[in-house]
């Protein structure tokens, strides 16, 4: 009789364990095919991907012996976390600047001086470090290098914030990720807050301005005043832009340091002609004092250009003689040794021809825009 009662017992037991079985497995695997197809979680992982690799270059080179984890981070700070930029990546230092003699000055004095002496520099109560630092110029003259140099010279942590991520609907929580930003910066100190084109982030408010945007503007402005009245912070916010009359005031005077970048004059062009041909060959019939003449207006982005593009024309010429109509596999080996590879007259004749040509299209298709007059 017991042994009777006790069957369907067991039975309904194994029923029950069976169905929490399937349950549990179809949960799991309803759970996997969704993570698989969703393209948020996708993102997400990519986030913690990049993040992890990029927290781990730091810690590799991270002498305190304070390691930064990705557990430490929250979601926020993770998505924050894949935009910061390793040491080795930055790779930039004076060296790698030509000209700009002043700037660097100024810079060394006003930055780099008091955050590598900060206990000498605090016995003064006139002095502070600037939390803020705007550099502002056109297009192509350093902005970016004098940044990362910035960061190379004091061995700062560097996140290069890309603001389209801070208004992305992928991301949401516009509000979060500005505080993540500081949070962030506040957790991995001493930091630099790169943040190129600020003007298209934190341009003057207005009525134009979507609710969200213009209440992570207000954030960030509060966040960056806690930075601002911090003083056991070493944390810089650092914005470059070619608009500078385009940014919101309240946030100018967040930024008591301010640099103009202009275009490089002749001597700097000759300093930047020289630096960027260093390693190249250049016919001694080349006269980069009279280049560095005739390019009136360049910057170092178009001088940069102006060489790659007669080194192209160059190659386009030895290759012309050597193949001809040719088969390129079958006569390059052999006649490679025999090529000519310094840069003549001829190339930068070409290239400088082609370059004031389309510079010249560019200036009449953007007739309004007159970046000298504005500085
Ligand atoms: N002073 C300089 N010395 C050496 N190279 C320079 C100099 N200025 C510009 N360059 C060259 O031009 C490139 C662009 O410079 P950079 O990115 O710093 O300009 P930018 O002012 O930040 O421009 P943008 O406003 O377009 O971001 C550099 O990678 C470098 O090759």
């Amino acid at each position: 009789m017991d042994l009777a009662n006790q069957w369907p017992r067991c039975q309904i037991a194994g029923c029950v364990v069976r169905f929490c079985a399937i349950t549990a497995l179809s949960y799991f695997t309803a759970k996997w095919i969704i993570s698989r197809v969703d393209p948020l979680n996708q993102m997400k992982n990519r986030i913690k991907q990049k993040a992890a690799k990029q927290l781990k270059k730091l810690n590799k080179r991270n002498s305190s012996g304070k390691e930064l984890k990705l557990g430490d981070l929250n979601e926020h700070e993770m998505a924050i976390a894949a935009h910061l930029v390793a040491p080795e990546d930055i790779n930039i230092g004076w060296r790698d600047i030509a000209g700009l003699h002043k700037i660097k000055e100024e810079v060394r004095d006003s930055l780099i001086l008091p955050l590598m002496h900060q206990e000498l520099y605090k016995q003064s109560r006139l002095f502070s470090t600037p939390k803020g630092v705007l550099l502002y110029g056109p297009p192509g003259c350093g902005k970016t290098l004098i940044a990362k140099a910035v960061a190379t010279e004091t061995q700062m942590r560097f996140i290069n914030l890309d603001v389209s991520m801070l208004t992305d609907k992928w991301y949401g929580e516009s509000q979060k990720l500005a505080k993540a930003v500081f949070t962030l910066a506040q957790k991995m100190q001493p930091c630099i807050i790169f943040i190129d084109e600020i003007d298209s982030f934190l341009r003057a408010r207005g009525n134009s301005d979507h609710e969200a945007t213009a209440m992570m503007k207000t954030q960030f402005m509060m966040l960056w005043d806690g930075l601002r009245t911090a003083t056991n912070s070493t944390i810089i916010v650092l914005g470059a832009t070619n608009r500078p009359q385009d940014i919101d005031m309240a946030i100018l005077r967040r930024m008591p340091l301010q640099l103009h970048i202009g275009a490089p004059n002749k001597a700097e062009r000759l300093d930047i002609l020289r630096l960027i041909l260093k390693r190249e060959k250049v016919n001694s019939s080349v006269d980069l004092r009279h280049l560095a003449k005739s390019t009136d207006g360049f910057s170092g982005s178009d001088l940069r250009e102006l060489c790659r593009s007669a080194m192209v024309s160059h190659m386009k010429h030895v290759m012309d003689e050597q193949i001809g109509a040719g088969d390129a596999k079958q006569i390059l080996p052999f006649k490679f040794d025999a090529c000519d590879l310094s840069l003549n007259v001829e190339d930068f004749e070409k290239s400088l021809a082609k370059l004031k040509k389309s510079k010249q299209v560019l200036l009449s298709k953007a007739e309004s825009v007159t970046y000298g007059e504005e500085y």
